[in-house]
């Protein structure tokens, strides 16, 4: 996904103050903030700048903000409306999720608070609304705001059959594929061919979701449910009612949740956590894994009537590896698309680095393809793309960016086995977690001070979604912007 581009957001509320700490905390240019004062003004803006996102107040001096959540609806509900509300309008707010609205946020609110929910509809957002452009559709001006899904070999063409043949049916469709392989960008593919294409369209990933917030996050809960639970939650499964969710790293789900969820797609209804009321729910499932779902069912690890179910329909994405000569053009193309995204002039792709780039096995698939022709980009001087700019390390390239990166790699290596091996001997717990964080803090240091503390750059660079970094800083007690040295 690209999240390159500047995020318009569109903030509704008469008190002047609140549009300003908006501006404040939305800056320029991961952000682009269109600000009104009324209900009507609003509407207008919409209409003529087609907004990522909404921020509306529920209390507006021309009408309610109810109201106007349905408007805005009504004009495209693909569009995620978060509602800012006060203490003794919470409940209302929360209310009108089951009709439509993404999510709300009680005033007076803290920007840690707040940009988490932004971050998460502006990626709902460009979810549902870039379109996936599959071959056989017009490509005579590709746009820059889509993504062109390429491939020309037996398999990918067998994909893209496949989407054509299930799009239209509403039928659950299992995406298989290792990671980066495109299992996302299939899911919109078929969402947006479907008849729900002007209905909501939500993803939650399961595996970066604990389990009992899982549950909530997608039946809901009612207040009081559990410890913490001081106000009810509306979840995926009611706000998405009419349209579709994309559960992605399904073979990930705990067996209780997988049990939940069997139900549901079933009974087609379920009860939020504490409630006893049946809520019924029209929802169509797409799911993805890169797990192997039939070596998780014979070890007991995935329920094979939640296989069942899910596999309506099942597609396989191959390897990237897999794909011969398709490897060839989405170079090509990333070349081509990155450049002019960076502002740089065109280029040639001297022979020698297509060998290299040809003969990579691509274990990270097209998203690895993706950095890599990033890096490289970065690194290029000149109109020709020589061996020479390819990321140190990368395998296939010879002479010294091989023999600085064994040598870089094994100082790094024999420090973190060090480390590892001390930890394991003095009886240590968490051991994952405590390497995994200062993994994760060195590289999210260092790639926020390569890209000037810009966030979509940073995102790009480290192939995550924001919401993604924005939890990860919090969790790190990292702040965004540039680290101090
Ligand atoms: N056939 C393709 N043509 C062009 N771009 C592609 C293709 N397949 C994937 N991409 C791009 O590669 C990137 C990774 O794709 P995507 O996120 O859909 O992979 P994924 O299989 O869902 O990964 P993961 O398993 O890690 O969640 C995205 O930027 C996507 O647009």
């Amino acid at each position: 996904m690209n999240t390159n581009e500047t995020n318009t957001l569109l903030v509704i509320d008469d008190d002047p103050l609140i549009l300003q700490v908006m501006r404040l905390c939305l800056p320029e240019p991961d952000y682009h903030v269109l600000t009104a004062q009324s209900a009507a003004q609003g509407l207008k803006l919409f209409v003529q700048h087609e907004p990522d996102a909404v921020l509306l107040d529920i209390q507006l001096p021309d009408e309610s903000g109810l109201t106007a959540l349905q408007q805005f609806l009504d004009l495209d509900r693909r569009v995620p409306v978060i509602l800012m509300t006060g203490h003794g309008t919470a409940e209302t707010a929360i209310g009108a999720m089951s009709g439509g609205a993404f999510e709300y946020i009680t005033k007076p609110f803290e920007p840690d608070d707040m940009l988490p929910v932004i971050d998460s509809a502006l990626e709902t957002s460009l979810m549902a609304r870039r379109p996936a452009v599959l071959p056989s559709e017009d490509q005579e001006a590709p746009q820059v705001t889509s993504d062109r899904v390429l491939g020309n070999c037996p398999a990918m063409v067998e994909v893209f059959r496949s989407i054509g043949r299930v799009a239209s049916r509403d039928v659950a469709v299992l995406i298989l594929g290792e990671t980066g392989t495109g299992k996302e960008v299939v899911a919109r593919a078929i969402y947006q061919h479907s008849s729900r294409q002007d209905r909501v369209f939500h993803a939650i990933n399961c595996a970066a979701i604990p389990d009992a917030l899982l549950e909530s996050e997608l039946f809901g809960h009612e207040k009081g449910a559990f410890t913490g639970a001081d106000q009810k939650r509306i979840g995926k499964f009611e706000i998405c009612n009419g349209g579709t969710l994309f559960l992605d790293e399904i073979g990930d789900m705990a067996p209780a949740m997988q049990m939940k969820l069997l139900r549901v797609l079933q009974e087609k209804e379920f009860e939020r956590v504490g409630g006893s009321r049946p809520i019924k729910t029209d929802v169509r499932i797409l799911a993805a894994t890169n797990r192997d779902l039939v070596a998780a069912m014979a070890d007991g690890s995935f329920r094979s009537d939640l296989f069942y179910r899910l596999n309506e329909f099942t597609m396989r994405l191959p390897a990237l590896r897999e794909r011969g000569d398709d490897v060839k053009q989405m170079i090509e193309y990333f070349f081509a698309q990155f450049a002019a995204l960076l502002g740089k002039p065109l280029i040639s792709i001297a022979p020698e680095t297509m060998q290299h780039l040809m003969r990579h096995p691509w274990p990270g698939n097209v998203r690895e393809l993706q950095g890599v022709i990033k890096q490289t980009l970065l690194k290029a001087s000149g109109p020709v793309i020589t061996p020479g700019f390819l990321p140190c390390g990368f395998a296939g390239v010879f002479g010294e960016h091989s023999v600085a990166a064994v040598s870089e790699s094994s100082s790094w290596e024999s420090g973190l086995r060090a480390r590892v091996g001390e930890l394991a001997i003095d009886g240590s717990h968490g051991i994952s977690a405590e390497i995994h964080d200062a993994v994760d803090r060195i590289m999210i240091r260092e790639v926020l001070a390569a890209n000037q503390g810009n966030l979509s750059a940073t995102c790009n660079r480290l192939g995550i979604s924001r919401p993604t970094l924005r939890s990860r800083l919090k969790q790190l007690g990292l702040q965004p912007g540039i680290p101090k040295r």
